[in-house]
Parts: C-alpha cells; structure tokens; sequence
C-alpha cells in the first residue's frame, strides 16, 4: 500500500528560525519513519532572508507554496538590522502579517501548560503554577496591526485600531467551542473601559454567550489581566482577545511555562494552517546552537493533531516531556548542564522512534 504523503510547506525565516525548524524537521522524520506517514518539504523565503534574496518580505512564491500546502510551518522572522532602522521601507514582520491575511489565519491558538521538570526553577512559586493550563485565542488579521498606519510629518505618527463585528463573531465562537470541549470558563480580554473596538467585543462576546449556555464568561481589562495571569493562571480556561493584547499577554504567560523557549502555536483561518512558535527570531542566539526547539517541536505536535495524526502527535508531546524530565534542554531551562539545540533536536527524534506507539 503506497505511503499518505503530506505536504508541509517549511518557512525557517530568520534568526534562529532555521536552526530551530531543522529539529522540528528531524522529529517530523521521526513520526515519518514510524507511522509510515511520508512528508514532503517545500522550502519557502520569508522576512529578512526573502528581503535580502528578492527584496520583498513575502515573495508571490512563497504564497502559493503555503496556499498548495497541507500545512505550513514557520520558524520566525527579525533581523535587528530593520529593528533598528526606524526609516526602514521594507521590514521582515510585513512578510509575517502578510502570509497570515493571505491565508486567512484569523485565529492564533496558544496553549499554556506547566511542565513538572521546570516547575521548580519558574520565578513564581510552584503551587501557585501546578495545574495552570489554558488556552489562548488570539486575533490575528486584524486590530491595530493591520489598520491604517502613516506619518504626517517627522513628528507625528498613527496606527488605527479597527475590529468590524464579523471579525470578532468567528474567533470567538472557535474560542467557545474550545471552551466546551475543556472547563467551559471563557475570558474575554479588553480594554472596555477605554476603546471603542474593545466594547464592539464585549457587546458581540455577551450577546454570543447566550448560544453557549454551558460556557461561563468573565471579562477582565488587559491591565488586570496581565497581573492576574502570573499572579493566578490556574483561574484562566479559554482566553479570548484581540490582536495586540493576544501578543502580549502568551509572551508573559510563558513564564509559567518556564521559557519563551517553550510555547508553540497553531495558526487557523480560511486556509492551510500555520504552526509556528510564539518566539521571534532571538538573534543574539542565531549560529550559536543554543535556542530551545521545543516550542518549534510542539507546534509541530498540533500540526499533527490538525493532520489526524493523534497519536503521532501525542509521542512528540511525551518526548519532549521526557527530555524535560531527563534534563535534555536547552540553556534557557536547564542552567547547569545544557545541550545544544541540535542535541535536543536528535535525543526527541530518537525517543519518539523508540518508543512504542500507544
Ligand atoms: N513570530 C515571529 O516571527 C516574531 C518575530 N519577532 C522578531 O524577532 C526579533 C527579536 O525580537 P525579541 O523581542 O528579542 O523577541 P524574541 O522572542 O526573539 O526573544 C526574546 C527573548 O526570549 C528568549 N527566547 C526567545 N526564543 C527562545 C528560544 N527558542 N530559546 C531560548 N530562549 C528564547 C530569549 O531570552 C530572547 O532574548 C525582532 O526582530 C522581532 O521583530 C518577535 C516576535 C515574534
Ligand atoms: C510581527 C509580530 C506581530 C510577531 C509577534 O510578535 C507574534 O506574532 O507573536
Ligand atoms: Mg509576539
């Protein structure tokens, strides 16, 4: 019988991106190996790198890649070259906001878990950290980053923070389907008592709420969501939110994680899929086969679940746990005897073909 083959469309970008992308890679060729499952790779341009072969953050190419693909997996973009260069024309995270409105990836689902082997290094104590594991839904093609943006003058800027009620409907009724499927709590979080675009939610979120009756629905201002998150993130189930406060608060959140290091995405919308980490490109590790690959690794995990592997998908997660537990990490998580990036990378690979499938 010939192999199901998928697809994966593989933007490694910039920075880390490849050297993380490369072990996500090796674990895909691991599931490959052992559930007789073959994946084909197209390798595409995105960010800095595509600026500096094509000058342009996202080549048309590199678009129908992700549109043909099964799905589409994605290390980071960056470059401190642009970061540092306000005047800048092209930047490499246009190429990021533009595959995501090209594909139509309105919602950006970010799970948060503990992992038991890093409760003890976390800077906030374990007990208040033990259990916390929520979800969540970020906004992503729309709100302030992609709203009209300029200069007027030298001294004058703007970006225009606009959300339209049907772009709220369709992530959250994904966010309250989550929530039935977990603890049924939702939290929406905003900014009501000060932006208009924040009350458009909160009416669309409340009025939505009576078609999911299972579902308790609480609302918290960014501000105090930002303090409870690490002061009490057992509290949260679904955490629903628009674009730039879905950015800020899982950069925090992982914290209870252990690392940034630690937090993949699955990006979902209209079309192909896009898995990626919630890092950027950390360019001050870039060639130094430091930076963790688990969250690459993880994203790579619910690539698998989204692909019907399940099982598949649930070897990578006990892999990595596994690692974690053995202290095969990366710096960021174990201080004392690190390993590198592409050790990590080999020890999941070769644990996920040893073990026995469940
Ligand atoms: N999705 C994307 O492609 C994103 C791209 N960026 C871009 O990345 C560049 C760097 O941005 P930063 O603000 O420094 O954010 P960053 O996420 O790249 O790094 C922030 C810090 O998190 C830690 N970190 C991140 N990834 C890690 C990993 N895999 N292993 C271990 N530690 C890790 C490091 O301590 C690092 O200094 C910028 O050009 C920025 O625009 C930033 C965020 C997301
Ligand atoms: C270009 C940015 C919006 C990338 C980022 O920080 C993210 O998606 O988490
Ligand atoms: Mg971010």
């Amino acid at each position: 019988m010939s192999k199901v083959t998928k697809n994966i469309t593989v933007l490694p970008g910039d920075g880390i991106g490849p050297e993380i992308v490369a072990q996500a890679q090796k674990v895909l060729q691991a599931v490959s190996e052992k559930y007789g499952v073959n994946f084909e790779f197209t390798e595409g341009l995105i960010g800095a790198a595509a600026i500096d072969a094509t000058g342009d953050a996202l080549p048309a190419d590199t678009v129908t890649a992700c549109q043909q693909a099964d799905a589409v997996l994605l290390g980071a973009v960056g470059d401190p070259k642009f970061d540092n260069d306000p005047n800048a024309k092209v930047r490499p995270e246009q190429g990021l906001l533009a595959i995501r409105k090209a594909l139509g990836l309105f919602t950006n689902i970010r799970p948060i878990r503990t992992f038991n082997a890093l409760l003890d290094q976390a800077p906030i104590k374990p007990e208040r950290l033990e259990g916390a594991d929520f979800v969540i839904y970020r906004e992503l093609t729309g709100g302030i980053y992609f709203g009209a943006k300029g200069k007027e003058g030298e001294d004058k800027a703007y970006d225009h923070c606009v959300y339209e009620r049907s772009e709220i409907e369709r992530i959250a009724h994904l966010a309250f389907k989550a929530a039935t499927q977990r603890r049924n709590k939702l939290t929406l979080v905003d900014k009501a008592n000060v932006l208009e675009t924040s009350r458009l939610w909160r009416k669309v979120v409340q009025e939505m709420s009576a078609d999911y009756p299972s579902v308790e629905v609480d609302y918290l201002f960014v501000d105090n969501a930002a303090m409870q998150v690490i002061l009490n993130p057992k509290q949260f189930d679904v955490v629903l939110t628009e674009n730039m406060f879905g950015d800020i608060i899982s950069d925090e959140a992982s914290i209870i994680s252990g690392s940034l290091g630690m937090l993949p995405s699955a990006s979902v919308g209209t079309g192909s899929s896009l898995f990626e980490p919630i890092h950027g490109s950390y360019p001050q590790a870039a060639g130094k086969n430091i930076a963790n690959p688990m969250a690459t690794i993880l994203s790579v995990a619910m690539m698998l679940d989204h692909l019907e592997l399940f099982d598949a998908a649930e070897d990578v997660r006990k892999a990595v746990d596994f690692a974690l537990d053995e202290g095969f990490a990366t710096e960021d998580v174990n201080k004392a005897a690190p390993q590198s990036t592409t050790a990590v990378g080999d020890f999941i690979a070769a644990q996920i073909k040893d073990t026995v499938s469940a």
